[in-house]
């Protein structure tokens, strides 16, 4: 484990901008976008129209998991403390051996072309700049070396798609790790994509029109099971990607696969069940996402944050144990690492930040959530987020859900 302090910019980054957007109470100036969160999806929306804002926002079935994943945060109260010297602060935080100026990554979103031009390198370069590690999908709009190459000396972590083509994942392996990606981040939960009214009833499925497919399209590996070249037949390309991006026979055996071809940190991304986190444990992973991919997979599935003391209490001094789904405000990322995550992903609202304004917008939705959890944890009593306990929450009053 690397002991190396934090970056000195790290914790005064969020103070700074707390500062900025307060003074504009002197001129008046308002902030190009909402500083809530909650807010971005109706602000984008307008923007860019019901078919991409209904992707990213969409969930599956009747949006019943997504809810969970909103009750099991907000079943949570915060208690706060007072008389605690709470001038210093310090955000950072050590997650597979490296230590993060906050305790915040953005997660792996596919297809962000849909929301922007500038697509996935904009948000590398948003997370390099405010030293978050952005985790690379799969399921890109631009090949993984060009992103690599935005990121600069952010943080490279890629989420793999394990392909039912061996080659193609040997190959996205390698490709990552001549890429100088470091941590790899398997997702479990989407063997298959699951059932998403609110995209099947739009027909606004963007991976099947070949967005998200940059990855694929450009290797060699997924070149050589195609009869003609992608430009000469993309409907074909499509088709060999829908057929071979997941597969629903993978078993636990498998993972020998991925460390046999991976020599860095091996974090499982979809994991709710104890037992599976102690598997993920026995099988040598260095880390689990506690995460229904933001309720967009089980409609009915127990809310993420309702899954996360158990496997924290499963497996938490055995790996790292991350949390997604749900994260929309400050108090979210309290909540969470009280509960005993130790770093949270964001999903949705930085897409929603990069369909609003770029590369600018991503970096107004990482800075606003860290200022708001900085001033959070500073006002419940708390100067780092490593020494939250479930001390520091009570549970809401049955009554009251
Ligand atoms: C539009 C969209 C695309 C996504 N694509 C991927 C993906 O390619 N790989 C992956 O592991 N997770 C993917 N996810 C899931 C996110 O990584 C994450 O688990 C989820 O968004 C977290 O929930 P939140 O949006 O409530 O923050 C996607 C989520 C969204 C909204
Ligand atoms: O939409 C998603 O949640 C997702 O994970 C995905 C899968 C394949 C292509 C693009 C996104």
């Amino acid at each position: 484990m690397s002991t190396e302090p934090a970056k000195d910019w790290a914790a005064k980054d969020w103070a700074a901008f707390q500062y900025e957007i307060y003074l504009n109470g002197m001129t008046g100036a308002v902030p190009r976008m909402p500083t809530d969160l909650t807010r971005l999806e109706e602000a984008a929306e307008r923007r860019l129209g019901p078919g991409p804002v209904g992707y990213v926002a969409g969930s599956a079935g009747n949006g019943r998991t997504e809810r969970a994943n909103r009750a099991a945060l907000d079943r949570w109260q915060i208690v706060p403390q007072m008389l605690r010297d709470v001038r210093r602060r310090d955000l950072s935080v050590e997650v597979l051996g490296t230590r993060l100026p906050a305790p915040l990554a953005l997660a792996p979103v596919g297809v962000l072309s849909i929301m922007h031009p500038d697509a996935e390198p904009a948000a590398a370069r948003a997370a390099a700049a405010q030293g978050v590690p952005f985790i690379l999908s799969s399921a890109s709009s631009t090949p993984m070396e060009q992103v690599a190459a935005a990121m600069g000396d952010g943080e490279r972590w890629f989420q793999l798609y394990w392909a039912k083509d061996r080659e193609v994942t040997r190959s996205f392996l390698q490709r990552a790790r001549t890429a100088g990606f470091t941590a790899l981040f398997v997702t479990l939960d989407t063997p298959l994509l699951a059932w998403r009214p609110r995209d099947l009833d739009q027909a606004y499925l963007p991976f099947l029109r070949g967005v998200g497919t940059a990855n694929y399209f450009s290797d060699p590996a997924f070149q050589a099971g195609l009869a003609k070249p992608v430009h000469e037949d993309l409907n074909a390309a499509v088709l060999h990607f829908v057929q071979m991006f997941a597969d629903p026979g993978k078993t636990w055996e498998d993972l020998a696969f991925l460390r046999e071809n991976w020599d860095g940190p091996i974090v499982l991304k979809g994991i709710l069940h104890p037992d599976d986190a102690r598997r993920a444990a026995d099988a040598g992973m260095d880390g689990v996402v506690v995460s229904n991919h933001g309720g967009r997979q089980v409609n009915g599935s127990i809310g993420a944050a309702d899954a996360l003391p158990g496997v924290v209490k499963a497996v938490g001094d055995r790996l790292d144990v991350l949390f997604d789904s749900g994260i929309r405000t400050g108090d979210d990322v309290f909540k969470a690492l009280a509960l005993g995550a130790r770093t949270v992903l964001l999903g949705r609202p930085y897409a929603y930040g990069l369909g609003l304004d770029g590369q600018a917008g991503v970096e107004h939705v990482i800075r606003s959530l860290l200022a708001e959890f900085d001033l959070t944890l500073a006002l419940s009593g708390h100067t780092s987020p490593g020494r939250l306990t479930p001390d520091a929450l009570a549970a809401l009053p049955q009554e009251l859900l």
